[in-house]
C-alpha cells in the first residue's frame, strides 16, 4: 500500500468589497500566510488560496486524512485571519460564513463548506477541483450524474473496460441527515429519482464499482439548514479524479457545456443558470450573478500541487456562456415569479417567511359575503 494523501477544500465568505461580490486581496493574503506558516511547520504539504466571487477557497494536500482537527483548525483560522481584515477594511459581511465564534474540532455543522477527498496517488493523479458561487450543492448533481452514468456524455463508460462496470453513488438526504450508496448503471433511474430534487438529496461521493476507488466528493454543507435562517448561499465545491480508467478530463467538463438552471443567485432566492467562467470571471455582477463555476485542473505529486490551470479558460465554453446570457435575461425577465423565483419549500429558507409572517393575521376566510363586508369596512376607514 502507497502512501496516502488528502486533498482538502475548505471554503468560506468572511466579507467582500462591494457587497457580495469579491474579497479584498488582503483577506487573500492573510489566509495564506497562515497556510503558508503551516507548510513550514509540515501540517500540510502544499496549498493553493483562491476565490469564487466572494467565497475563500483553501486548497491544502496533507497526510492526515479527512476531517482531521489539524487541518480544519487551520482553515478556521486563516479564515479567522482574513475576518479580521475585512473588520479592519470595514468590507462587507464580515466573518458571514462563521456561525460560530470558536473552533470545536471540525468545520463541519460550523459554516464554511468541505470537500475531501483521501487517496494513494496513481502513477499519475489528475484532479479537477470546481467552486462554484451563488447556488447549492445539489447545482453538482447533474453534471456529477453525467459524468459517471451517461454514456452519452461519458464516451469511456462504453468504451474503456475500467469503467464499464459503472460507479457507485452516494447519495446525501439534507433534510434527514442519511445517506443511500446506489449503483448505476442498474439503478440510475432510482438515482435520478432522488437527485432530481437537488435541494434536498445530493450526490456526495462516487466510487468506481470495479475497485471502489473514490472518484468523486461534493460539498453538502447546506448554509441556511446549519444556521437555522439566511445567512447567504452554500456555494459549493467538488474534487473529481480524472484519467486512466476514470472519466477524461473532458469528459469531467463536458456536462458544464450545458448551462443548467440552480438555485441561488440573488438572495439565494432564485434560479438561473450555472455559467463555467474562467478565473478572471469568477465574480458576480448582473443581479448578484449569475451564479458561476471555475474549474480548476491539477496533477498531483506526492502530495505537491502542480497547476492550476484554469479549465474553463477557453473559447469552446464561449457559446456556453452565451447561452447562459441568453437564459439569464430570459429568467430575469420573470421578475418575482416563479420558476425565477424559488418555490414555496426553498423560499422558507430565505428572509420571505418574515415578509410574509406580517401578513399572516390580515387573511380572511372566503365566505364571500364576509369577505366583502369586511373589506368594505377596511376600506372605509
Ligand atoms: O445571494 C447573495 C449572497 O450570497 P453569498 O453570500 O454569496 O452566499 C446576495 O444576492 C445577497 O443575498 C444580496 O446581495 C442581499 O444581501 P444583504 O443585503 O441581505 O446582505
Amino acid at each position: 500500500m502507497g502512501e496516502k494523501i488528502t486533498l482538502s477544500i475548505i471554503k468560506a465568505d468572511v466579507g467582500s468589497i462591494a457587497g457580495h461580490h469579491m474579497p479584498h486581496p488582503d483577506q487573500l493574503a492573510a489566509a495564506t500566510k497562515i497556510l503558508a506558516e503551516a507548510k513550514q511547520k509540515d501540517i500540510i504539504i502544499d496549498f493553493y488560496v483562491t476565490h469564487v466571487g466572494d467565497d475563500i477557497q483553501l486548497i491544502m494536500t496533507h497526510r492526515k486524512g479527512v476531517d482531521h482537527p489539524d487541518i480544519h483548525g487551520l482553515a478556521w483560522e486563516a479564515f479567522k485571519s482574513a475576518t479580521k481584515v475585512a473588520r479592519e477594511l470595514k468590507l462587507y459581511a464580515a466573518g458571514q460564513d462563521l456561525l460560530s465564534e470558536a473552533f470545536s474540532g471540525n468545520v463541519r455543522g460550523m459554516g464554511p463548506g468541505v470537500a475531501e477527498l483521501e487517496m494513494e496517488e496513481r502513477e499519475a493523479e489528475p484532479v479537477i477541483t470546481f467552486h462554484a458561487d451563488k447556488t447549492e450543492p445539489g447545482a453538482f448533481n447533474m453534471p456529477i450524474y453525467r459524468i459517471f452514468a451517461d454514456p452519452f456524455n461519458t464516451a469511456g463508460l462504453v468504451i474503456d473496460p475500467k469503467m464499464h462496470d459503472g460507479f457507485i453513488f452516494e447519495v446525501y438526504d439534507v433534510f434527514e441527515g442519511r445517506s443511500v450508496l446506489m449503483k448505476t448503471p442498474e439503478e440510475s433511474y432510482d438515482v435520478l429519482a432522488l437527485i432530481g430534487t437537488p435541494g434536498r438529496y445530493i450526490v456526495r461521493r462516487v466510487y468506481r464499482k470495479s475497485d471502489n476507488l473514490l472518484a468523486a466528493v461534493v460539498s453538502v454543507e447546506r448554509l441556511n439548514l446549519t444556521a437555522g435562517r439566511y445567512v447567504g448561499k452554500d456555494d459549493p465545491v467538488a474534487i473529481v479524479r480524472a484519467q486512466h480508467g476514470l472519466p477524461a478530463v473532458g469528459e469531467i467538463l463536458e456536462p458544464f457545456s450545458f448551462p443548467h438552471l440552480v438555485a441561488g443567485w440573488m438572495r439565494g432566492s432564485h434560479h438561473g443558470p450555472l455559467m463555467p467562467v474562467p478565473m478572471r470571471y469568477a465574480k458576480v455582477t448582473r443581479f448578484d450573478g449569475p451564479p458561476r463555476i471555475i474549474a480548476l485542473g491539477w496533477n498531483i505529486s506526492r502530495g505537491r500541487l502542480i497547476g492550476p490551470v484554469d479549465l474553463f479558460d477557453d473559447v469552446a465554453f464561449d457559446e456556453t456562456r452565451r447561452l447562459a446570457e441568453t437564459i439569464a435575461e430570459y429568467m430575469r425577465r420573470h421578475g418575482p415569479f416563479m420558476p425565477h423565483r424559488l418555490g414555496p419549500e426553498e423560499m422558507e429558507y430565505t428572509t420571505l417567511p418574515s415578509v410574509l409572517e406580517k401578513l399572516k393575521d390580515r387573511f380572511v376566510k372566503t365566505e364571500e359575503a364576509k369577505v366583502v363586508k369586511k373589506h368594505s369596512d377596511l376600506l372605509s376607514h
